[in-house]
């Protein structure tokens, strides 16, 4: 892939961003035994039968998922965002509808939804490849969550790695924490954002808004 200006936009898998990759695939900071172990003491908790067949392998099920669900404890948004481009473009650059998983920290159940991230590079011009948006979502995504906590955190990480002149985060979910349980509101969606620089000044941010909508018949 290149730019307008037909600089190379590939990415090269060294350094730092190596280092996020081998994140992604490593789960050994995760203690699996002992989740393993929670997992059967719920089991019987709940007055089930661990050892019959359909459940003997669920601990060891719920462990992996939890090391793959919880990945992003362990991954740092400096490496992840640590390639970087000079592609003389100083407009607004956003990534929309991407859409994610997390984990609500309260009950340890998923809210889910999609996430919009915008950014204008700043006089540096650093600007970063588009996945790399995406997978900052995942980064903070993959925790024990608020809704709040993410979307600043993914506007603080660009802020902090790439200078924009500005930045903004809007992510809209459905929380099953409030779907299939306790006030039972299944389809109610929880709209955060978190605007940093330029796109504090209403034009701007009109203009990241309307980019947002469009298409989407809002
Ligand atoms: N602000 C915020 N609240 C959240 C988020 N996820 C879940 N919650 C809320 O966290 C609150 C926890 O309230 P508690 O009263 O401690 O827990 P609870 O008795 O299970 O509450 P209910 O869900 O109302 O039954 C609930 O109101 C949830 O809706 C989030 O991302 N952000
Ligand atoms: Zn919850």
């Amino acid at each position: 892939m290149s730019s307008d200006n037909g600089q190379e936009l590939s990415e090269p898998i060294s350094g730092s961003y190596a280092d996020y990759l081998e994140t992604e695939r490593a789960d050994s900071r995760i203690d699996q035994p002992r989740i393993e172990a929670a997992v059967r003491e719920i089991l019987l908790a709940i007055g089930e039968d661990p050892d019959r067949s359909g459940l003997k392998d669920t601990p060891g099920r719920v462990a992996r998922a939890y090391a793959e669900i919880f990945t992003g404890l362990h991954q740092d948004p400096a490496d992840l965002l640590a390639t970087t481009f000079d592609i003389g473009h100083a407009e607004m650059v956003m990534v929309k509808d991407i859409p994610f998983y997390s984990t609500c920290e309260h009950h340890l159940v998923p809210f889910h939804g999609v996430a919009h991230v915008g950014y204008i590079p700043g006089p540096e011009g650093r600007v970063t490849g588009l996945s790399k948006l995406a997978r900052l979502v995942d980064l903070f995504a993959k925790r024990p969550q608020v809704q709040e906590r993410l979307t600043t955190q993914v506007v603080e990480a660009l802020v902090d790695n790439l200078h924009p002149a500005g930045a903004i985060v809007v992510i809209e979910c459905e929380h099953l924490c409030m779907s299939m349980r306790g006030v039972r509101k299944p389809g109610a969606k929880t709209v955060t954002s978190a605007v940093r620089g330029q796109l504090r000044d209403p034009a701007t941010r009109a203009e990241a808004m309307n980019l947002i909508l469009s298409g989407q018949g809002r």
